[in-house]
């Protein structure tokens, strides 16, 4: 702890209440985070219904928590961007950009480990 921190202490409890607020606030203003949400919901109703085994729900927890959290990082770096410019800047598309394909990237893979995990249980069922 430095004299920083001693001076003005932040419990444990109040720094998780500001990450829920800031799950909240993506939640709320971003749409994308809203459909990770939804999707989200239908694979943990069908990795119940078809009772995927152990190591299949760890891809699938990797898979939705990791949009989540990159989720939030893009919406962050969208902030960030928004507060240093409103102005057209090459640096600024750059970065929302590269962070709009760090998501890409992921969701890409989620939908890999989806398809991979679900389609022969799906294929079971006929
Ligand atoms: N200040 C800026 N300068 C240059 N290009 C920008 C700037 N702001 C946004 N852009 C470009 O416009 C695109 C859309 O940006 P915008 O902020 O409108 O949506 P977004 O917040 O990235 O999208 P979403 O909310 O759906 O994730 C960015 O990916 C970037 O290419």
């Amino acid at each position: 702890m430095d004299s920083q921190d001693k001076r003005n202490p932040i419990s444990f409890i109040s720094s998780l209440s500001y990450a829920i607020s800031g799950v909240k606030i993506a939640l709320r203003a971003e749409r994308n985070m809203r459909i990770h949400f939804i999707s989200s919901i239908f694979v943990l109703i069908g990795s119940f219904y078809f009772s995927i085994t152990k190591i299949e729900w760890l891809f699938i927890l990797f898979a939705i928590s990791g949009m989540f959290a990159l989720e939030l990082v893009n919406t962050a770096i969208e902030r960030v961007v928004d507060l240093m410019t409103e102005e057209y800047h090459p640096l600024a598309k750059q970065a929302k950009d590269l962070a709009a394909g760090a998501v890409l990237v992921y969701a890409v893979l989620s939908v890999a480990i989806g398809m991979i995990i679900f389609f022969p249980y799906i294929l079971n069922l006929f």
